[in-house]
């Protein structure tokens, strides 16, 4: 028991160990953590202010930041009994590439504020994990950097659409003809949330530090501050419309991501969405809007299985990815237990947060009697009303 559940049980675990015989004191260190919460205080120890408030933060009052977590642990599980959970696996399915987990990594930026090689260590982790890894639009290292360390599979790209319709046209291209894959197209950012910690920091990029993707147009000085320098660059005029727009200027399939209501649902799927995120941003966004899990069996019923459902938002524990799947999700993404990760031990951190999550999903399925992803449904949702007429 000890060995299959807190060990990796995926392909990748002998290339973890291998990597880790390098690094055998950064290991030994990572060892000793036995949560995500566990890695923020560590990453909170190691970052400078500046880059763990902008990483940490929500929007305004950060409720929507705190409901993401605490809806997760007001949904309850129902332990199942004598079940024969002696080989339970985690491996899954998502356009067509077989994943050694639901769990993929979310795109959040400026990521060498993290570690020295920021965005080049966690896509090497997720290689060696099996898993997928989105690019943010806003990067600390190029598309073509991140394609060439990942032998050309780097994962999806995020994008943000600019208000010169020109460069992401160009960018989507390039994107497309060095191997990403699919192409996660963010609808809730027309402006930036707003993020007190960042205005009360001044928040920059650290000297040595830019946005790769836009060095070449000049516009890599963040000196107005992050949500002018958005207002600037990012169209927030953008309607259903130009996913049609989108659809026509490449062959990728698009998410959607920054789905939170069940009609945007229905728009995203009318408009040949190839795929939807529920997600709010990390609360980043619309402070007081609901938790995603809260919002996701009402996707989910819209969504019908016709395009892969995907949530994001206060992913901690194996269980909450337990619950995202029984509520409908096929996979989710993680955010801020990746920053934490990388942030304490680079890749080996990134390998830590991700190991560290699917043996508590493995663990959990086992817990309820599930012995692969396409069997978990609601019913290991404890539902009251369910059982009253027994
Ligand atoms: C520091 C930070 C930067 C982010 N940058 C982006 C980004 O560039 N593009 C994007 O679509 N989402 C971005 N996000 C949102 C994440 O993709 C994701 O929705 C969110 O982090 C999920 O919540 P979690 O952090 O609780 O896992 C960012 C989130 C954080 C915390
Ligand atoms: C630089 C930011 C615009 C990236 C982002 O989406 C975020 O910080 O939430």
């Amino acid at each position: 028991m000890e060995n299959q559940f807190n060990n990796i049980t995926n392909n990748s675990s002998s290339s973890i160990e291998a990597s880790n015989q390098f690094s055998n004191k950064k290991t030994n260190r990572l060892d000793s953590f036995v949560s995500i919460s566990e890695l923020q205080e560590e990453a909170k120890k190691l970052l400078p202010k500046m880059a763990y408030d902008y990483y940490a933060s929500g929007s305004n009052d950060q409720i929507t930041l705190a409901e993401n977590e605490n809806a997760f642990n007001r949904i309850k599980l129902v332990p199942r009994s004598l079940v024969d959970v002696s080989k339970v696996n985690t491996r899954t399915k998502l356009f067509g590439r077989d994943i050694s987990t639901p769990i993929l990594i979310a795109p959040w930026a400026m990521q060498k504020m993290a570690s020295q090689r920021g965005e080049i260590d966690t896509v090497e982790a997720s290689k060696e994990f099996n898993t997928i890894m989105t690019l943010s639009s806003l990067s600390t290292t190029s598309v073509e950097d991140l394609s060439n360390a990942s032998n050309g599979n780097p994962g999806w790209f995020q994008l943000y659409v600019f208000k010169d319709r020109k460069i992401s046209e160009e960018l989507v291209k390039r994107a497309e003809s060095i191997g990403f894959t699919a192409l996660v197209l963010t609808v809730d950012t027309p402006f930036l949330g707003k993020r007190t910690a960042d205005f009360k920091n001044s928040f920059k990029l650290p000297n040595g530090l830019s946005l790769k993707i836009f060095e070449r147009l000049m516009l890599s000085n963040l000196d107005g501050g992050l949500n002018q320098y958005f207002a600037t660059m990012i169209d927030p005029s953008l309607t259903w419309n130009d996913l049609k727009w989108l659809k026509s200027i490449t062959k990728l399939p698009i998410l959607v991501k920054g789905i939170m209501c069940p009609k945007d649902a229905e728009l995203a799927l009318q408009y040949g969405a190839d795929g939807i995120i529920v997600s709010n941003h990390g609360g980043r966004q619309l402070d007081t809007c609901p938790s995603t899990i809260e919002v996701l069996p009402y996707i989910s019923k819209v969504v019908q299985g016709k395009v892969p459902l995907i949530l994001d938002g206060g992913i901690r524990r194996g269980t909450d990815v337990l619950k995202a799947l029984a509520y409908g999700a096929n996979a989710v993404c993680i955010g801020r237990p990746i920053i934490w990760g990388l942030s304490s031990g680079g890749k080996d951190g990134v390998l830590k947060v991700l190991s560290l999550l699917n043996s508590e999903l493995q663990l959990a399925m086992a817990l309820t009697g599930i012995n692969k992803v396409s069997d978990v449904n609601n019913s290991i949702i404890w539902d009251q009303n369910k059982y009253i007429k027994l």
